[in-house]
């Protein structure tokens, strides 16, 4: 009971945030270890009938989260959608009966900072109808600490998570709707459009593009739908002249809905094996793929047989990044690149369609031609443009850490800690790249193995995979190890052509320790190198390559999904 009362006098005695651990007033632990959420409130008017059935108002809510993907879990836990019922005008409910309790106010609103600094630019006057002297959401909000993550209104931008920052954007691009209401339902719809910002993110991490990801049929997808038919409907009813909330004073019954979407949990961002980095249009140039793709037919159908393999990502590079590899004039590597992107879109292949180059005029050919995202191995400081161009393009774009140029970047190995000077890089670069415009949803981080590293540098970094995420969150984390020297050199396979094996038994989940890579098989043949020898390769029973290590080859990766590092190289 007495923490009952001091959570009823408001939020002046209490000081929490979610995840601040603890307990939530409500007897359930507070789960602090979660990644953050994108915060928003919607008002909307009720009609009478909702107005008289505000459970059945609340079960069409947990319905629109299950839709979305939510799932039963822990509660105050991970969750991909939390939508709540914050306020009905000055309605006081207590309902406990029924599958969905209900209690309105929401019983924890007035100390949740989280839905206080939206609410305080929507409606600040609004009164707590329950609490003792009825405070309004200003008096609540200025009664609290805020939390990490959540800015003061008026506060700068830049102080916002990015989320938050996308969402007020949206708000101020509203145009003004005819009616009170139809500005609130299009107010939702845009609210929720700011989804599409994280699901760009997501479909980065996923390896497939927004585009795809919008037509999918996916949560974002459907909820963005479902908002817009809403800001539709109401609107239709604002035309017909009907009042929405069953009284004369609408404002009264104003219905205000907390959506909070979480991020996608750091500890799932999947690193991709950066599949076809050495498939190159440049057969002379390219590092590993022995010259095999000279021909735009022979790219296309490396390609083909690559996503049926399960790649998700296909880098097209005209440029080798190889040690002492020279630079190439960019009408060339535009000349090599385009066409090869052309063809592959053409064949509608359901991959990400990356290209790997450090200049800004070919990775402008590159994305006009079909390119989805940009990877840049010089993360965007060879070409002073490069940050912009992406801005520009709106496209995606891999940072990567490297030192020096691919002539003499062999030369610049030294570390003083390898970790923590490769994080800062990376977060440095990142941060150029929001200052020249590209949105942070929009950069992907690659601590670049083999670039400016040995072989201990790279397994190093391999190991740290975790703490690399975690160091670099919210950004997706990319890794491309496929077929790389230092892989060789484990597995006594000189000939890069061969190493694609490592990826085979990475792939293979039925394979045991001792089960090799069987590439031999196929990699004399000019169109089936790289990825598309894995499932040849699956069924060889040829055994392990001089100086292979059991752990390298146990098996991880469940195809279609890529395989998560730290899990599979932590011992
Ligand atoms: N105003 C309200 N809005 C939403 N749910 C409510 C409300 N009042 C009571 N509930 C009840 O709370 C229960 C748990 O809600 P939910 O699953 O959204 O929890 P949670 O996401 O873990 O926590 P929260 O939503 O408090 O952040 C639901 O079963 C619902 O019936
Ligand atoms: N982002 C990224 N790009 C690459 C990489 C890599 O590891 N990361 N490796 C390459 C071949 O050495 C070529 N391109």
């Amino acid at each position: 009971m007495e923490e009952e009362g001091r959570r009823r006098r408001g939020g002046g005695g209490r000081r929490r945030k979610e995840g601040g651990g603890g307990e939530d007033g409500q007897g359930h632990p507070e789960v602090s270890d979660q990644p953050p959420f994108l915060n928003a409130v919607a008002e909307l008017s009720l009609s009478a009938a909702r107005l008289a059935d505000l459970q059945g108002l609340l079960a069409d809510l947990k319905q629109i989260e299950s839709d979305v993907g939510r799932e039963p879990g822990v509660r105050r836990g991970p969750r991909v959608v939390d939508v709540d019922v914050v306020a009905v005008g000055n309605v006081q409910l207590n309902v406990t009966s029924g599958k969905y309790p209900l209690e309105v106010p929401h019983a924890l609103m007035h100390e949740r900072d989280f839905v206080l600094v939206p609410m305080s630019e929507l409606c600040p006057d609004w009164r707590h109808p329950r609490l003792e002297g009825g405070p309004s959401v200003r008096e609540l909000l200025s009664g609290l600490q805020l939390g990490s993550g959540v800015a003061a209104p008026g506060a700068s931008v830049e102080a916002w998570p990015f989320q938050v920052a996308h969402v007020l954007k949206l708000r101020q691009q509203l145009e003004l709707a005819e009616t009170k209401e139809a500005k609130a339902a299009v107010e939702v719809a845009q609210a929720l459009k700011a989804r599409t910002a994280a699901a760009q993110a997501l479909a980065c991490a996923e390896g497939v593009t927004a585009q795809q990801a919008a037509t999918k049929g996916t949560a974002e997808a459907k909820i963005f739908e479902a908002a817009e038919a809403e800001a539709e409907a109401v609107k239709a009813e604002a035309q017909r002249g009907q009042q929405f909330d069953g009284t004369s004073q609408q404002s009264h019954y104003k219905f205000v809905v907390q959506i909070r979407y979480q991020m996608r949990p750091v500890s799932d961002v999947r690193m991709e094996l950066l599949e076809g980095s050495g498939y190159a249009a440049t057969p002379q140039d390219s590092f590993s793929d022995g010259g095999d793709h000279l021909k735009l037919e022979d790219a296309v159908e490396e390609a083909k047989a690559m996503a049926a393999n399960g790649a998700h990502i296909i880098d097209i590079g005209g440029e080798s990044t190889r040690p002492g590899a020279a630079e190439v004039p960019h009408g060339e590597e535009i000349g090599r690149v385009v066409p090869v992107i052309r063809a592959i879109r053409g064949e509608g292949l359901n991959v990400t369609v990356s290209v790997d180059t450090r200049k800004a005029v070919v990775a402008r050919a590159a994305v006009e031609a079909g390119a989805d995202w940009i990877n840049d191995v010089s993360g965007g400081e060879f070409d002073p443009d490069m940050l912009s161009t992406a801005a520009e393009l709106m496209a995606p774009i891999v940072l990567m850490h490297t030192r020096g140029l691919p002539e003499n970047m062999n030369s610049a190995r030294h570390y003083e800690s390898l970790l923590s000077e490769v994080t800062e890089h990376l977060a440095a670069r990142r941060r150029a790249a929001e200052e020249a415009g590209v949105p942070s949803w929009n950069v992907l981080l690659d601590p670049g193995i083999g670039f400016a590293k040995g072989m201990d540098h790279n397994l190093q970094l391999l190991r740290s995979c975790a703490a690399l995420v975690q160091g670099l969150r919210p950004s997706p984390v990319l890794v491309g190890a496929s077929r790389k020297r230092f892989l060789g050199t484990i597995l006594g396979e000189p000939d890069a052509k061969r190493r694609s094996g490592l990826q085979t038994r990475w792939s293979s989940s039925s394979s045991s320790s001792s089960s090799s890579s069987s590439s031999s098989s196929s990699s004399s043949s000019s169109s089936s190198s790289s990825s598309s020898s894995s499932s040849s390769s699956s069924s060889s029973s040829s055994p392990p390559p001089p100086g292979a290590r059991s752990h390298l080859a146990r098996p991880a990766c469940q195809r279609p999904l890529p395989p998560v590092f730290p899990e599979m190289l932590a011992s």
